[in-house]
């Protein structure tokens, strides 16, 4: 789990609290203040994520596991002019022993493989390191 805190900040050139990235690990239940901020990139756009009271969002990174079928969700934080935003995001790894690679029932002729199979320890290790990788 991680804890971010985002101060209000009222100058509207100076509003970003995360920069866009994508999370690592398979996925991130999100807990917040519920003052808004979160937003997700998808065609060429910025999207606020509506809260949902009591609710978490939910960012799926299975973009290896699909064969490039679903894509990480492009993701940063803003910051609001008044108000102070926390968030709580659990992350949930996947086992570092277990080889990550397209599931093979979605492999075919028409549909090679895109990624070698990597085990999850070093992937992750390599994707933090910011080393290569297919
Ligand atoms: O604060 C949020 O809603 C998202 C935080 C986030 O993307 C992260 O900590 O990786
Ligand atoms: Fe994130």
């Amino acid at each position: 789990m991680r804890i971010n805190n985002f101060p209000p900040n009222p100058q509207p050139d100076a509003n970003l609290g995360l920069h866009e990235h994508t999370d690592v690990i398979a996925t991130a239940l999100i807990v917040t203040n519920e003052v808004p901020g979160l937003q997700i990139f998808k065609d060429d756009h910025w999207f606020n994520v509506q809260q949902i009271p009591k609710q978490q969002d939910h960012i799926l990174t299975v973009y290896r596991l699909s064969n490039g079928k679903y894509k990480n969700v492009m993701h940063r934080v803003t910051v609001d002019k008044e108000k102070q935003r926390t968030s709580w995001p659990v992350f949930v790894n996947a086992n570092p022993d277990v080889v990550l690679g397209p599931l093979p029932e979605l492999i075919s002729g028409a549909n090679p493989s895109l990624f070698k199979p990597i085990m999850c320890k070093d992937f992750k290790y390599r994707r933090l390191s910011r080393f290569p990788l297919d």
